[in-house]
């Protein structure tokens, strides 16, 4: 009961204000929440059907998956806004899928579409997730195409919490995950190996077979149809789609550093690394991280601008020349401002070897410049991670 009065006064200040549809580029049309619970039929996925005083409860939050498709316009920041609208509107993203590109299915004679897929939480209840849902697809351009054809963008939910819900305009768990690989595929970004909790549980018990949602993909094709059955798994990066299921993607490495393990000193002339980095790309590298700061034990560190002095002359240089076109170039730094300036001049993607605990600006940082983020993990503190060999340290 305690639950359940707190929920409702939880989700008051969002009934009486609704939803911030003013934050943003464009001013939005306001859309009033109604927080009430609508009428719908609930089949819990174990057990007795609901009783309405439990589907308040449901205002606590829930667990949710959305599906993410979209084949017109700018793909990508189609998505994106559809991110950022959930967020403001009630939904907490707490996992992403990774991004593919399938080819379109029901109607084949439209564009490739984006797939992927969110696991969040929300207060909302299901028809109110609906109407914020069927917004956004408005707000985003959506107007009634045909059946299965192209859009900028769909959103549709595939779970809430371990509810099943049959309304005239709602079912959940969505009819359709079972026979789509471009569901399913981001879906299973979306898991742990087994059973995390009992609302991911409910999920694997709707696909009604022993290994649950994994038997379903491995019906379908599972990770070895990935890059080979219309479903390739992607990332944008600056105006460019890379494939990461066509092949293995091979990583340079460019020490701009005076004492790294390997090459350390060999690199400090702008001239000497940007050979290197050519004699890279003639080896085969489809990608080159490039690095001013020695994270190695014992290295000293160095200032952002003592460390954006080595990073930029050769940067600038590296950027101009041709053999960089299409190379995808990752600056290994741990702080912010570099990160800023790296991105800024060309960089793509910025590789944290702390994963975001040396300068606690990066996330944020990185967050706003949209660019992928590679987090490392660190054993311990920089100066002594040697010292960190089965569990135990020495001081
Ligand atoms: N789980 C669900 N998620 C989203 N919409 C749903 C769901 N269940 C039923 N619907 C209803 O389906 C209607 C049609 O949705 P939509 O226009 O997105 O269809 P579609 O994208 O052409 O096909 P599909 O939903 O199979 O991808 C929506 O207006 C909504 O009322
Ligand atoms: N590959 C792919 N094909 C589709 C998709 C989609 O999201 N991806 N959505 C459709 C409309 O629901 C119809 N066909």
């Amino acid at each position: 009961m305690f639950k359940i009065k707190k929920a409702l006064k939880e989700m008051l200040p969002v009934a009486k204000s609704g939803f911030n549809f003013g934050v943003g580029r464009n001013p939005r049309p306001s859309l009033s929440i109604n927080s009430s619970v609508k009428p719908f039929n609930l089949f819990p996925s174990v057990g007795r059907p609901i009783s309405s005083a439990s589907i308040q409860a449901q205002s606590t939050d829930q667990e949710i998956v959305i599906a993410l498709g979209g084949n017109v316009g700018n793909r990508i920041q189609n998505f994106n806004e559809a991110l950022r609208l959930m967020k403001n509107y009630g939904v907490t993203v707490t996992r992403h899928g990774c991004l593919y590109e399938t080819e379109p299915t029901y109607v084949t004679d439209q564009p490739k579409f984006f797939n992927s897929a969110i696991r969040g939480t929300t207060k909302l209840n299901p028809h109110d997730l609906l109407t914020v849902l069927k917004q956004i697809e408005a707000e985003l351009g959506r107007t009634s195409g045909i059946r299965y054809g192209p859009r900028p963008i769909d959103l549709d939910i595939l779970f809430y919490g371990n509810l099943r819900v049959n309304s005239e305009n709602l079912t959940v768990p969505h009819e359709r995950i079972w026979e789509r690989p471009f569901v399913l595929a981001p879906l299973m970004d979306l898991l742990g190996s087994s059973g995390e909790n009992d609302t991911v549980a409910a999920w694997h018990s709707f696909a009604n077979c022993k290994n649950g949602l994994f038997d379903i993909w491995n019906k379908l094709g599972g990770e070895s149809s990935i890059g080979n059955e219309g479903i390739k798994r992607v990332l944008p990066l600056g105006d460019q789609l890379v494939d990461w299921s066509k092949k293995t993607h091979v990583m340079g490495i460019l020490n701009l550093t005076p004492d790294s393990f390997s090459d350390g000193g060999k690199f400090l002339e702008a001239r000497d690394a940007v050979s290197h980095f050519r004699s890279l790309i003639s080896e085969g590298a489809d990608m080159v991280d490039i690095g001013a700061q020695s994270t190695r034990p014992f290295a000293g560190r160095l200032t952002v601008d003592q460390e954006l002095d080595r990073l930029i002359p050769v940067l600038d240089e590296i950027i101009n020349i041709p053999e960089s076109k299409g190379i995808i170039l990752s600056v290994d730094t741990f702080y912010a401002d570099v990160a800023a300036e790296a991105v800024s001049r060309g960089v793509h993607v910025v590789n944290d070897v702390s994963g975001g605990t040396l300068d606690p600006q990066i996330l944020g940082v990185v967050a706003s410049l949209g660019v992928p983020f590679i987090t490392m993990h660190m054993r311990g503190q920089w100066r002594v991670q040697t010292y960190f060999k089965c569990g135990h340290t020495r001081k």
